[in-house]
């Protein structure tokens, strides 16, 4: 199962943590985009580019210590089609330095549709019997609101492609606790249930590591709930956005790992990709900052959990 390359790459690199790619243009050094614009004009075509530059450096920065990378879907839409296309060959470049790729989407549609979304980012285009790859990422963020006819279809792809997908649970927001905190009649929280969901969904999408390919996304600004779920969802695996420009920190997400600290994958996008800012570096240096905090961030977390084994 998906979750199976990412826990070995995580077991290789002693590293339990995901790059955010959420890119934006005040993000990406004067240079980039000096070249950017120059080739392609102020154009969405420009700033796609510059977009694609960005993102390429930091890869080349981080893919020997870093297991994955998460580009957020949104970041790359602000700049249309264009915007679409530096996804994809993030993506593909990502892919190429043998890193994992989640996609950041929060897709969710009927079931239908969630077919269309599912072999769009994860599966195959068949286009006239030839089965060509749309996004190819490894796995996709999904938001389970509509229930098992949603997911049916995401799990089918992650069965047949090796895939995974990561369903929201408890979300990092600070309004996140307005519903998905209320109590059922079942005395559970929304959130709570949701999670018991994600292990029901992967019963038939069990990796050899423990975890199945219906992960959660826990936030890190939640501890407690993390330490929960955890213990509650022994099969799920857990991608933790919240890290670092949240206000998360390695304390936060110690409880989302189990006994061999696996289960679960941090993120930081902004922290990451800004890192330079707080290094008192300058923008040219964003990558060597980058890639200075992904290690003292993984220092950091795997000095709270301990060595990482597989199970
Ligand atoms: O699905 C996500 O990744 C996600 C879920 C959530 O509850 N909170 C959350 O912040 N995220 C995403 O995780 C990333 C967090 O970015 P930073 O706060 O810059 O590290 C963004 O791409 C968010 O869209």
């Amino acid at each position: 199962m998906a979750f199976d390359r990412l826990i070995e790459n995580i077991v290789k690199m002693q590293n339990p943590t995901v790059a955010g790619l959420d890119p934006k243009l005040d993000y990406v050094p004067e240079s980039i985009k000096t070249k950017c614009f120059e080739k392609y004009g102020k154009t969405l075509e420009g700033a796609a580019a510059a977009l694609f530059e960005f993102n390429k450096a930091l890869i080349d920065a981080l893919y020997d210590i870093v297991p994955a990378v998460k580009p957020q879907a949104a970041y790359y839409e602000m700049y249309g089609w264009q915007g679409v296309k530096a996804l994809c060959d993030t993506i593909a470049y990502a892919k190429s330095k043998g890193m994992f790729v989640i996609t950041d989407g929060k897709r969710n549609d009927i079931g239908t549709t969630m077919e269309a979304y599912a072999t769009a980012h994860l599966g195959h285009t068949d286009v006239a019997g030839e089965s060509i790859d749309a996004f190819g990422a490894d796995a996709l963020t999904v938001n389970g609101y509509l229930g098992t006819d949603g997911i049916k279809p995401l799990a089918k792809i992650c069965d047949s492609d090796d895939k995974g997908i990561f369903v929201l649970v408890k979300t990092s927001n600070p309004s996140s606790g307005e519903l998905q905190d209320m109590k059922l009649e079942t005395n559970e929280s929304v959130y709570e249930h949701m999670g018991k969901m994600c292990e029901g969904w992967g019963e038939d999408l069990m990796g050899k590591h423990g975890y199945s390919a219906v992960g959660a996304v826990v936030g890190a600004t939640y501890p407690e709930q993390l330490g929960e779920m955890r213990a509650k969802l022994p099969h799920t695996f857990f991608l933790v956005p919240g890290y670092g420009a949240q206000g998360g920190g390695a304390d936060d997400v110690k409880n989302a790992f189990d006994e061999n600290g696996l289960g679960a994958i941090i993120n930081s996008s902004r922290g990451i990709m800004c890192a330079w800012k707080k290094q008192g570096l300058t923008e040219e240096d964003f990558a060597v900052a980058a890639r200075k905090e992904a290690e003292r961030m993984r220092d950091e977390i795997v000095g709270c959990i301990g060595k990482i084994k597989l199970g």
